[in-house]
């Protein structure tokens, strides 16, 4: 029988993946593969790369955790480091496979190479990695609400969408696969994604994520799953799923659970945004097309970049990034923010730097909080501004998170 293939995307997990179980229903034999995309390796014109090494790492980890798993159950994943449209055709011209099956994405770069892919060998996409999808919702994402509150207020009620159970058994190709194949570098993988979002939220600190969340740094201020979440090793939708579980037990953590639950409702609307709008949400003057006279200077990207600018509380997290490739919710707020409306400097700048330094880059949300903070996106008030000297009495009223970060060196 003829094999297909199943590409691995941001859904690097055997549970509640629905493309994945699509591809067993065929009763093809199945190859698997990861591409990683040797396009993000090439540095641009602002002097950096799509990906650093926080990201890398921890995609690594990702990789080998699944391989693992496959292993574990008789198959195997193929990991290759090229470009998607050129592997999968010649993938699919060596061992004759029929189809392609995998998850839809989002932006507009990941349609256009799911196009160019279909018309070498059919590509079968379903929607998944949301908790909401589009084939779960009763509006189509062409007229999916503008803003976020109406878009919220749309889903809330509506049962999320249902949860697929682990694979267990996999009818895998036995055959040889000769194109090149990338040979992941060992890492340490202790705890899963599912254990990890299960310690949180059985954590005293879960308990006050409704308030904490706020603020600059802590132990647990946050959930920290993004980077799980953003390249699928976490389901959203299981995450939302237990948060309703957790609630039915513990009645006190409702606001915790009401304020988690909003924050994956702004994953999804990100997501309607991007198959609404397209490549519109990387122009300059954004999805209000209006020009917010934004200017490509390169000196005041710089200071803001490497932690050098005339406000402390801006440089403190411009070098927590830096260092850590990870920054609080309410960071990321003030430093976009004063990138694009106080230096007035091009905000997709920023953007790329966020893309390349985040462990937990995830193109939607990335690129859709920065068009929002910078006033071309949906913000319905888009002069919207911060005051940072009331940010740090109100976040940081004894200094401590300012001491820490403000004057390290770039190094
Ligand atoms: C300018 C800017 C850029 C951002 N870039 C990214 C990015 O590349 N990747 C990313 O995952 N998040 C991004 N965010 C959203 C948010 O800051 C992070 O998701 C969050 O800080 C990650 O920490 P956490 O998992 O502990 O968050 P939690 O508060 O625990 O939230 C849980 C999850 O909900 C989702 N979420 C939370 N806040 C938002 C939000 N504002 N918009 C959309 N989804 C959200 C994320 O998937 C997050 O992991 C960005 C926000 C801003 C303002």
């Amino acid at each position: 029988m003829q094999p297909i293939i199943y590409w691995f995307r941001n859904d690097l997990r055997l549970y509640d993946n629905k493309a994945l179980n699509q591809a067993l229903e065929s009763k093809h034999p199945i190859i698997f593969i990861y591409i990683i995309n040797k396009e993000w390796f090439k540095k641009g014109t602002l002097g950096f790369n799509r990906i650093s090494t926080f990201r890398l790492n921890h995609l690594y980890s990702s990789l080998n955790r699944l391989q693992k798993e496959l292993q574990s159950r008789g198959s195997d994943l193929y990991i290759f480091k090229n470009n998607p449209l050129s592997t999968i055709s010649k993938l699919a011209q060596q061992t004759r496979a029929k189809a392609v099956y995998a998850h839809h994405e989002y932006a507009w770069y990941e349609l256009e190479e799911e196009k160019a892919i279909n018309k070498v060998v059919p590509l079968h996409l379903t929607w998944g990695n949301m908790v909401y999808p589009p084939d779960q919702v009763p509006f189509t994402p062409d007229v999916s609400p503008y803003y976020y509150t109406k878009f919220m207020k749309k889903v809330i009620d509506l049962p999320p969408a249902t949860i697929v159970s682990e694979i267990k058994s996999i009818n895998s190709f036995k055959g040889e696969i000769t194109l090149e194949t990338f040979k992941l570098p060992e890492t340490n993988n202790t705890v899963s994604p599912l254990e990890l979002m299960s310690n949180y939220l059985n954590s005293n600190a879960f308990e006050e994520y409704y308030y904490s969340r706020e603020l600059f740094e802590g132990d647990h201020y946050s959930s920290f799953l993004s980077p799980y979440l953003a390249d699928g090793s976490l389901s959203a939708n299981v995450l939302y799923q237990e948060l309703n579980n957790k609630l039915k037990e513990n009645p006190r953590l409702e606001a915790s659970v009401d304020k988690l639950k909003l924050q994956l409702i702004w994953r999804d609307y990100y997501r309607f945004l991007f198959l609404r709008y397209g490549r519109k949400l990387f122009y300059r003057h954004g999805i209000r097309n209006k020009n917010r006279d934004r200017y490509d200077d390169m000196e005041a990207f710089l200071q803001w970049k490497n932690g050098k600018t005339d406000h402390p509380l801006v440089n403190a997290f411009m070098n927590e990034l830096r260092t850590t490739g990870f920054l609080s919710n309410r960071g990321r707020m003030l430093v976009s923010y004063y990138l694009a409306k106080v230096l007035q400097v091009n905000w997709l700048w920023g953007a790329q730097w966020f893309e390349h330094i985040l462990i937990d880059y995830e193109v939607c949300n990335n690129y859709g909080n920065w068009a929002y903070q910078s006033g071309v996106g949906t913000d319905s008030r888009f002069n919207r501004s911060f005051n940072l000297d009331k940010q740090i009495e109100k976040f940081d009223p004894r200094r401590v998170y300012l001491a820490r970060w403000a004057n390290k060196s770039n190094s």
